[in-house]
Order: structure tokens, then C-alpha cells, then sequence
């Protein structure tokens, strides 16, 4: 349980065994306004004022985070994958989500649930992060993935030449099988090394909308 203390009239220190919430407020006539929130993480009990930033997100948070941030921008009401291309010196070098060929109008395509139609139709995550990629080519990059690789983005990984694969899950919604015996078999042919992207950090990204 945090202890309040009451450094002055204006200033409150909520101190508790790893925060230290500093709330400042202007404090005029009979109103108080809160002015402004500092939110910092203190190692121990003590805030070392010299350090370095703590708790700095990883590079494999950063990079399956800006996967993540990439499904976001897909229409696909039923299923939706981000993929985050970054080379060895850990810069992104491209980013995809899964959504129509360009020209094609989602309003018009009909993005039901599980509608057959679309599969014929509809560019993977993977794809689209390999076509948009900003640099000549993507060889011996590593490809970060919210859902394992289908057979097909497992061809397209192997001959562009990318040589490894973080994938944040294998489980489809509803759990529904992946296929991901060929996507694997493939891979181990090929030389492409794969794993399940373990997490560092309890790390949520909130953006709060502005209020119109
Ligand atoms: N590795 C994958 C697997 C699937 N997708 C896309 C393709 C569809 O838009 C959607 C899956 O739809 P569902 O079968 O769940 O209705 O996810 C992908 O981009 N990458």
C-alpha cells in the first residue's frame, strides 16, 4: 500500500516500494488544479536521479511491438497479423498487415467473418512486409510475425532470403490449426531458424484518442 506524504501545500510524493509518482499542482484560491503527472519507475527504494533511463524495452519487444502496432491497420474483421522486417544492425526495414491488393476498395470486398472469397483475394502479413520492404533486398534480415508464417509466407521468407523468424503465436483464432507442419518443414530445409518470441516485459502500448 503506497504511504502518502504531504510535502507541502502544493506538492504530494506517493512513494511505494518501485514508483514514484510526483503530483505538482498549482494551488489557487479555494481550487486545486493538477497541473501536470510525473511518472517515474525508481529502482528500490531510491530514484537515482544520474541513471540511465530503467526498464528500457528490448529490441525483440520494440520490433514484435511495431508488428503489432502494423495489424492494427488491417480491415480484416475475422483475423488480423502484423510483420516487422529488421536487418542486423537492428533497423526496421519494412512492415506489413494483411489486407487487399492495392486498387481494390474495402469498402466494396465484402471482409465477412471466415467469407470463403476472400482467401483467393486477401496479401498476407508477410507478403506485404517483403513488397513495401525500403531497402534492395531482405537478405539475412529477421522477419518478427504476430502468427506463425503460412506455407505460403514460408516460401516467400526462404527465397527472399530472410534467415530467421520470430513468431509471437502459432495458434489461430479460434484455435483453428495453422498448417504450420509444411511452413516448418521448410524452414528446417532451408536453413531458416525459428522461434516463439518470449516476453520480457509486461509491455502495453496505450494511445489514448483525442477527444474530438
Ligand atoms: N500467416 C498468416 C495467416 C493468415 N494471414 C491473414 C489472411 C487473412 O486475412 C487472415 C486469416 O483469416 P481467417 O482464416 O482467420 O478468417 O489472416 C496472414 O496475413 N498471415
Amino acid at each position: 500500500m503506497p504511504r502518502i506524504t504531504r510535502k507541502k501545500q502544493i506538492e504530494l510524493l506517493i512513494i511505494s516500494d518501485s514508483e514514484v509518482i510526483t503530483v505538482t499542482a498549482a494551488h489557487t484560491s479555494s481550487r486545486l488544479f493538477l497541473c501536470c503527472i510525473q511518472y517515474t519507475m525508481a529502482s528500490g527504494n531510491e530514484q537515482n536521479k544520474s541513471a540511465n533511463r530503467l526498464h528500457v524495452i528490448d529490441w525483440q519487444t520494440y520490433f514484435m511491438a511495431s508488428a503489432f502496432l502494423a495489424r492494427h491497420r488491417s480491415k480484416d474483421p475475422h483475423c488480423q497479423v502484423g510483420a516487422c522486417i529488421v536487418n542486423d544492425d537492428n533497423k526496421i526495414i519494412g512492415t506489413g498487415y494483411n489486407g487487399l491488393p492495392m486498387g481494390f476498395d474495402d469498402d466494396e470486398f465484402l471482409w465477412a467473418k471466415r467469407n470463403e472469397s476472400k482467401y483467393a483475394y486477401v496479401c498476407h502479413a508477410v507478403t506485404n512486409a517483403i513488397i513495401f520492404r525500403n531497402t534492395s533486398n531482405v537478405k539475412g534480415c529477421t522477419i518478427y510475425v504476430t502468427l506463425f508464417p503460412s506455407n505460403e509466407c514460408a516460401k516467400l521468407i526462404i527465397q527472399s532470403g530472410i534467415k530467421k523468424v520470430i513468431y509471437f503465436t502459432d495458434v489461430k483464432n479460434e484455435g483453428a490449426d495453422l498448417n504450420a507442419e509444411a511452413s516448418k518443414r521448410m524452414f528446417e530445409a532451408a536453413n531458416v531458424e525459428y522461434k516463439q518470441y518470449e516476453a520480457t516485459y509486461d509491455f502495453q502500448l496505450t494511445f489514448v484518442k483525442r477527444q474530438a
